[in-house]
């Protein structure tokens, strides 16, 4: 019996650029990750992922494009992360560091991979290329991706 948790995920990106925040603590920390977190009741989850994205990083935004939905499950855990994605190109504000998270530019020709969540260099190119995707990905521990589904879709 798996029980599902709502999570955001917004990734800012204006190329030749992309702001990513390194997790200060909690879940994912000493990773760069795109800003996010649970879904309150009695908010949509757009509503989080606003802000969330307000939260860690500062900035608020008008409009989010939702591009992706990955499930992930962790071995021994009964609980799956079901994470919404969102991708924005425009902003209001200047980053700035927040208890959560430290953010930082980084060109999209060098995205720091190697620290971040190993799924991330399988799909965040689609949400480069502007593409839609659903995926799923299943974990032994945090680091090792035992398998994983990723398919581009027409709607999201
Ligand atoms: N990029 C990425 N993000 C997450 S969790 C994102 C949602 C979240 C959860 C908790 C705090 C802040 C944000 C991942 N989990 C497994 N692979 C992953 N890849």
């Amino acid at each position: 019996m798996f029980t599902s948790k709502l999570l955001t995920l917004v990734m800012v990106v204006q190329p030749p650029r992309i702001l990513l925040g390194m997790k200060k603590r909690g879940f994912g920390v000493g990773r760069w990750n795109g800003f996010g977190g649970k879904v309150q009741t009695g908010e949509t989850i757009e509503q989080a992922a606003k802000r969330e994205l307000w939260e860690e990083s500062g900035l608020t935004v008008d409009t989010l494009q939702k591009v992706g939905e990955i499930k992930f499950e962790f071995v021994g855990s009964t609980e799956i992360l079901h994470v919404h994605i969102f991708r924005t190109d425009s902003y209001n504000g200047e980053p700035v560091e927040s208890e959560e998270m430290r953010p930082q530019w980084f060109p999209l020709e060098n995205i720091p991979y190697d620290c971040m969540w190993p799924d991330d260099v399988i799909w965040l190119p689609l949400l480069l290329q502007k593409k839609k995707f659903q995926g799923y990905f299943k974990f032994e521990g945090h680091d090792k991706i035992l398998n994983y589904t990723l398919e581009q879709v027409d709607d999201i």
